[in-house]
């Protein structure tokens, strides 16, 4: 096998919000016909081509670690936190609680080593905190746009209550049962490609990443909490 440099991102969200199926449609361009609840994790592999069509075009692997969203596995879940460069954060548009619970997905994640996992509440979320302290790249995805009418809800919402804009991150809303879902050159796929490249440039090419730190105003002088650093 190739010997391609390698990102970790982790997928997060409460169970049934459509993570692995997501997954798997983003590393296998099909959708998947059966699911079954995810028990720890499972990994997927995506080949990227970072910075695809310049002079500086190069692959990568991206490894997407999707993360079990049962409540009976938050004490093992810390595990799958270590080292990671990019989260990925998945909620099912017809479910507003599923948005609103990411906000302890995320403190989950910052609190992997001090053993609080998902005790967390809402209220200890400070997004600005979040991102200024880990620089760790976030995307959203809102799942199951094709179901009930999540979509024009969570439109007609302002955009400060979404958790997209709270983290400075870029978001898409999918159906994940549709093959063309992320079609090459849709809007869906060009997002998260740029996360891929934005995950990659951090990690591999930190010198050329600051514009968009810069852009997002974030807290230069919080400590560095991930280790890979
Ligand atoms: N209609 C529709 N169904 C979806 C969509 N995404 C996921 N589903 C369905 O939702 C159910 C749960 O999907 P999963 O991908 O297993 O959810 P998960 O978040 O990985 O769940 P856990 O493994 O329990 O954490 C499955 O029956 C999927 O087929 C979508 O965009 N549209």
């Amino acid at each position: 096998m190739s010997n391609y440099d390698k990102v970790k991102i982790v997928v997060v969200g409460d169970s049934g919000v459509g993570k692995t199926s997501a997954v798997y449609l983003i590393c296998n361009n099909q959708p998947l016909t059966s699911t079954a609840w995810t028990v720890g994790a499972s990994l997927e592999v995506k080949l990227h081509e970072y910075k695809e069509g310049t002079p500086q075009q190069k692959s990568y692997f991206v490894d997407l670690w999707d993360i079990g969203g049962s409540s009976s596995h938050e004490n093992t879940r810390p595990v799958f936190y270590n080292g990671v460069n990019g989260i990925i954060l998945v909620h099912d548009l017809n479910n507003r609680k599923s948005e609103v619970n990411l906000h302890r997905w995320i403190m989950e994640i910052l609190n992997r080593d001090s053993g609080k996992g998902n005790q967390s509440s809402d209220e200890d979320f400070d997004p600005e905190q979040f991102a200024g302290s880990s620089h760790i790249p976030i995307f959203v995805i809102g799942t199951k746009a094709d179901t009930g009418d999540g979509v024009r809800q969570r439109s007609a919402l302002s955009r400060a209550t979404s958790i997209a804009d709270e983290c400075g991150a870029d978001e898409i809303f999918i159906n994940c049962l549709d093959i063309k879902a992320f079609a090459p050159g849709s809007t869906s796929a060009v997002k998260l490609s740029r996360f891929f490249d934005r995950v990659i440039e951090r990690r591999f090419h930190p010198d050329h990443s600051h514009s968009y730190y810069d852009r997002r105003k974030l807290w230069p002088q919080a400590p560095r909490i991930f280790s890979d650093e």
